[in-house]
């Protein structure tokens, strides 16, 4: 069973992009996996180490989108991509539009070692 971790950096972690083609999220959610049942209809990549993504978990704590208490934002801006399913996108044939962005992101963090496991934000 893959942990909530390792999902975690299936569905966000992409040190080696970004790529600034417009297939880059059509390509992409297809080879994470998230137009398996339904296409995930927002998901953002992020175009640093993940080491450096690890490190969000040491910022102070801030409240998550659904009130729980272990969310941390970046203390500098990162690069991602946005990716959002387009009005046009027919399931099983996920189109989406893909935004690069340089913006602070949040995450929760859970476990020992205490890890990202949700994206939550990017602001
Ligand atoms: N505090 C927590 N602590 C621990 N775990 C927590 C906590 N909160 C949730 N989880 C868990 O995480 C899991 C999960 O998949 N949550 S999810 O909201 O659907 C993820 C969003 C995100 O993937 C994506 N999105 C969204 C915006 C954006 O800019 N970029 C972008 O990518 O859209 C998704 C839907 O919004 C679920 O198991 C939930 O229980």
């Amino acid at each position: 069973k893959e942990s909530r971790a390792m999902k975690f950096q299936r569905q966000h972690m992409d040190p080696g992009g970004p790529s600034n083609n417009s297939n880059y999220c059509n390509q992409m959610m297809r080879r994470r996996h998230m137009t398996e049942g339904r296409c995930k209809p927002v998901n953002t990549f992020i175009h640093e180490p993940l080491v450096d993504v690890q490190a969000i978990c040491l910022q102070g704590n801030i409240t998550c989108k659904n009130g729980q208490p272990n969310c941390h934002k970046s203390s500098s801006s990162m690069k991602i991509t946005d990716c959002r399913v387009t009005s046009g996108s027919k399931y099983p044939n996920c189109a989406y539009r893909t935004s690069q962005k340089e913006r602070h992101i949040i995450v929760a963090c859970e476990g020992n070692p205490y890890v990202p496991v949700h994206f939550d934000a990017s602001v």
